[in-house]
C-alpha cells in the first residue's frame, strides 16, 4: 500500500503547498506572545483557532483550564491547553503529539525586515514571529493528517494531541495537567511514543533527529532603590542607584570567555563518556559556515568542531538577556529607574538538578549582595527545568531515520539541541514512553530572533516527512 502511496502524496503535498503556506500566515497573524500580559488574548485566541483546525481535521477536542499565573505583580489567567484525540483502533499504534502555539515578542523596530506578524514569503523563505518556532512545525502534522484524506487513505495511526500557548514562558500549569489529570484519566495509557517538532537541524541541508535538549534555569534579579523614577539631574548624586547595583551583580556571573564564575556550579555535570565523544567527531557541522550565518566575529572554543558543539549541547552556559525598567529605547533619555528587573538564564545539562543550581546561584549572588554594601532592596526568583536525553539506538529513533532518509536521500545527523522543551521530561514520565524529537526547520532559522523565517523547502518536505512517520508504525517496509 505504502510503495504505491508515495507519487500520490508528492503530488498532493505539491498541489496544496499554497494552502499550506495561506494557514500558516493565519496563524502567524496571531500574536500570540505568552511573556506579556496584554497579549493574553491573543494566545486564548489562538489557541481557540488551533482547536478549530483541529476539529476541521476530524478529532475530537477539549480545552483545559489550568489556572492562573503572577504576570507582572498581577493574577493573570493562563490560556488553556488544547488537548485532543483522533482514531481509538486498538489494532492501530497512538502517537502523542506535542507542540506549542505562543511565541517570542517581535517589533517591526528590533531590526525585522518585515513586519514580524505578517508571512512574507521571499526567496523560497516564509519569514514571521512563529513560522519555524512553532507555528509551522504544528501546522505540518494538521497537512499531514489531510494528506491521507486527500489521497483516500484512511490514517494509519490513532494520533493524540498536547498544544500549549505557554512554552516560551516555562509551561506553566502544563506538568501539573499531565500528571495528575491526564495521566489518571488514562490519557497516556495507548500512547506508543511521544513526537514533538519544536527544534531545528544542526546546520541548512542535512535533516537531523535529536535525542537531547538542555533544561533552563530563568533568573528574575530585581534591585530596588526608590519607589518611583526619578530625574537624574534632580535626584543624580543623591540616591544610592538601582541599575548600578544591578549591574554590578549581573558582571559577577559570567566572564568574557563564556565561563560561568558561580562556584560549584559545573560539579555536578555528567562526564563524558568515549562513545559520547566519538558521536561528535561524524557531525557535519563547518564552524565557519556557523560562524558566517550569525555574522559573529569570532567564535568561542577556537571554532572547533567537537568543542563548539559540547558546549552548545552538554555543557552549561550562563547567558544575560535584558534588564526590565531599563531606558531601553532609542533617545538619551535621563532617568535613573527606581526599581530594574535583571533577566539571565543558565542552560542545565544532564546530572544538574535545577533546585541544586537554583541554590548555588542564590547563596552566590547573595554573598556578591552581602560584599557590595547597598542600602537598596535586592531578590532574585527563579523557574527552571531539568535537561533531557533520549536514546538514539532506540527503534522509533531508527524508524524515523529511515523515514527521513526516504524524504531527503540522506541519512540523517543524530543531535542534540541547546535549547530548552521543559515539559519533554514530563512527556517521557507520564508515558513513559520514548519521546522523538523531529525538528523540521533549518538551523538558520533564527527562532527567538530578528527576521525567523522557515524554508518553504522544509515546510513541504516537513510535511511529508510527518505523513511518511505515521506510516512507519503501520509499515513493514519503512521498519
Ligand atoms: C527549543 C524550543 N523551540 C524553544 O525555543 N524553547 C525555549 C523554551 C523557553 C524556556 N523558557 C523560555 N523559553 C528556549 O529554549 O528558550
Ligand atoms: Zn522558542
Ligand atoms: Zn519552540
Amino acid at each position: 500500500m505504502a510503495e504505491k502511496l508515495l507519487p500520490q502524496i508528492f503530488k498532493f503535498v505539491d498541489q496544496n503547498a499554497e494552502s499550506y503556506k495561506n494557514l500558516l500566515k493565519e496563524a502567524v497573524a496571531i500574536p500570540s506572545v505568552s511573556s506579556d500580559a496584554k497579549y493574553r488574548d491573543e494566545c486564548i485566541r489562538m489557541v481557540h483557532w488551533t482547536e478549530q483546525k483541529l476539529k476541521d481535521v476530524g478529532a475530537s477536542t477539549q480545552l483545559r483550564d489550568v489556572g492562573f499565573q503572577t504576570l507582572d505583580g498581577k493574577e493573570v489567567k493562563l490560556p488553556p491547553v488544547l488537548v485532543g484525540v483522533l482514531g481509538k483502533d486498538p489494532k492501530k499504534n497512538t502517537i502523542c503529539i506535542y507542540g506549542h502555539l505562543d511565541v517570542q515578542p517581535a517589533l517591526k523596530s528590533d531590526g525585522w525586515n518585515t513586519e514580524p506578524f505578517e508571512l512574507v514569503e521571499k526567496d523560497g523563505k516564509l519569514f514571521g514571529r512563529g513560522s519555524t518556532d512553532d507555528k509551522g512545525p504544528v501546522l505540518g502534522w494538521f497537512h499531514a493528517i489531510n494528506a491521507y484524506k486527500g489521497v483516500g487513505e484512511e490514517l494509519p495511526v490513532n494520533l493524540k494531541f498536547v498544544f500549549e500557548c505557554m512554552e516560551e514562558s516555562g509551561s506553566e500549569g502544563l506538568d501539573d495537567l499531565l500528571m495528575k489529570e491526564l495521566k489518571p484519566e488514562g490519557f497516556f495509557e495507548d500512547v506508543d511514543f511521544v513526537c514533538i517538532s519544536d527544534n531545528y537541524w544542526l546546520g541548512t541541508t542535512k535533516p537531523c533527529i535529536t535525542y537531547g535538549l538542555r533544561g533552563i534555569s530563568y533568573y528574575f534579579l530585581e534591585v530596588e532603590c526608590a519607589k518611583m523614577d526619578l530625574h537624574s539631574g534632580v535626584y543624580g548624586g543623591t540616591v544610592h542607584e538601582a541599575m548600578t547595583d544591578l549591574i554590578y551583580l549581573m558582571s559577577q556571573l559570567v566572564d568574557k570567555n563564556g565561563k560561568i564564575l558561580i562556584p560549584g556550579i559545573y560539579n555536578s555535570v555528567a562526564p563524558l563518556t568515549e562513545n559520547e565523544k566519538n558521536l561528535y567527531t561524524t557531525i557535519d557541522f563547518d564552524p565557519e559556515a556557523y560562524r558566517n550565518s550569525i555574522g559573529a566575529y569570532k567564535l568561542a572554543h577556537e571554532g572547533v568542531k567537537e568543542q563548539l558543539l559540547m558546549h552548545r549541547w552538554r555543557y552549561p552556559s550562563l547567558s544575560l538577556h535584558g534588564i526590565e525598567g531599563a531606558a531601553f529605547q532609542p533617545g538619551a533619555k535621563t532617568v535613573v529607574p527606581g526599581k530594574v528587573i535583571g533577566k539571565f538564564s543558565i542552560r542545565l545539562v544532564p546530572n544538574q538538578e535545577p533546585e541544586e543550581i537554583e541554590q548555588l546561584v542564590f547563596d552566590y549572588v547573595n554573598k556578591k549582595w552581602a560584599e557590595h554594601g547597598s542600602p537598596n532592596k535586592m531578590n532574585i526568583t527563579a523557574q527552571s527545568g531539568r535537561a533531557w536525553t533520549e536514546n538514539p539506538d532506540h527503534p522509533h529513533y531508527q524508524a524515523a531515520a529511515r523515514a527521513t532518509k526516504l524524504i531527503y536521500q540522506t541519512d540523517p545527523d543524530m543531535s542534540r539541541e541547546g535549547g530548552s522543551i521543559p515539559v519533554t521530561i514530563t512527556l517521557q514520565e507520564a508515558s513513559g514512553r520514548n519521546v522523538l524529537l523531529l525538528p523540521m526547520g533549518a538551523g538558520d532559522d533564527m527562532a527567538h530572533s530578528q527576521n525567523e523565517k522557515l524554508n518553504v523547502r522544509n515546510y513541504i518536505e516537513g510535511v511529508r516527512l510527518l505523513f511518511y512517520l505515521s506510516l512507519t508504525r503501520c509499515c513493514s517496509w519503512i521498519r
